[in-house]
């Protein structure tokens, strides 16, 4: 039996804002484990960040349980157990790109042997761009380079909010490939929200945020 990273019990999050009440997730039960490969689905607007972002343990939900019982406590999730892309490009705008993706490492107290986070970023096709600040790099590159870093402990979870969003079809698939080849290189699990099919479907199982519940499938993946 293959390990589990997170599970949630009857999870539900309701945000209140200007006296309003939104629910927005209720009574979502799932379990993500070593090596599973789920893509998120589901309407703009259907709360898939939000998940996500408790998932992460970005955010707490309102009612329900989650725990993450070979990954630890809370606070130990990030940045070394779990990798969070998240939606909008996050990088420090004075640290090039190399620097941005050291960034967790440093943060952590973790030494990385010199020109690993070159070599990553060269696998991911951006090894010219390495020096450059995010000023300088394109959308789609400043997004790229948020994966990187989010690979760069070598997290067991990668939690990724739209990682594919700037990138054109063709890159995005090629961007895909390399992020589901390192993944498996480090035996990461790995959890994308997209509303890309052709990203959709190189996954093996789907959930689908719909109308506050997980719909929970597997799916016929695509060859590589
Ligand atoms: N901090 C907040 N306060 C109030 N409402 C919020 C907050 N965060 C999210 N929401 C609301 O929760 C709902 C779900 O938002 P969420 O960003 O999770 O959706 P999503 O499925 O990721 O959307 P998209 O595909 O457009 O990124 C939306 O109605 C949003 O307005």
């Amino acid at each position: 039996m293959t390990d589990i990273l997170t599970i949630c019990r009857n999870i539900g999050r309701k945000f209140s804002s200007g006296g309003e009440h939104l629910s927005v997730l209720q009574d979502i039960n799932c379990e993500i484990r070593e090596g599973d490969r789920i893509v998120l689905a589901g309407p703009s607007g259907s709360g898939k960040t939000t998940l996500l972002h408790i998932l992460g343990g970005l955010d707490r939900p309102t009612s329900g349980e989650i725990e993450w019982p070979s990954l630890g406590t809370i606070e130990q999730l990030r940045p070394r157990r779990i990798g969070f892309v998240f939606q909008s490009p996050s990088l420090f705008p004075a640290l090039t790109a190399a620097q941005n993706v050291d960034l967790p490492a440093v943060l952590a107290g973790v030494e990385t042997t010199p020109g690993y986070s070159r070599n990553l970023l060269s696998y991911f096709g951006l090894g010219e761009l390495a020096d450059k600040l995010p000023e300088e790099l394109s959308g789609g590159q400043a997004q790229t380079v948020v994966m990187v870093r989010a690979l760069a402990l070598r997290p067991k979870l990668v939690l990724a909010d739209e990682p594919t969003g700037q990138l054109d079809g063709t890159t995005a698939r090629s961007f895909m490939d390399a992020v589901l080849e390192h993944v498996e290189g480090i035996g990461a699990a790995l959890v994308v929200a997209t509303h890309d099919e052709a990203i959709a479907t190189r996954m093996a199982t789907r959930w689908t945020v719909d109308h506050g519940r997980l719909i929970c499938g597997k799916m016929k993946v695509v060859g590589t």
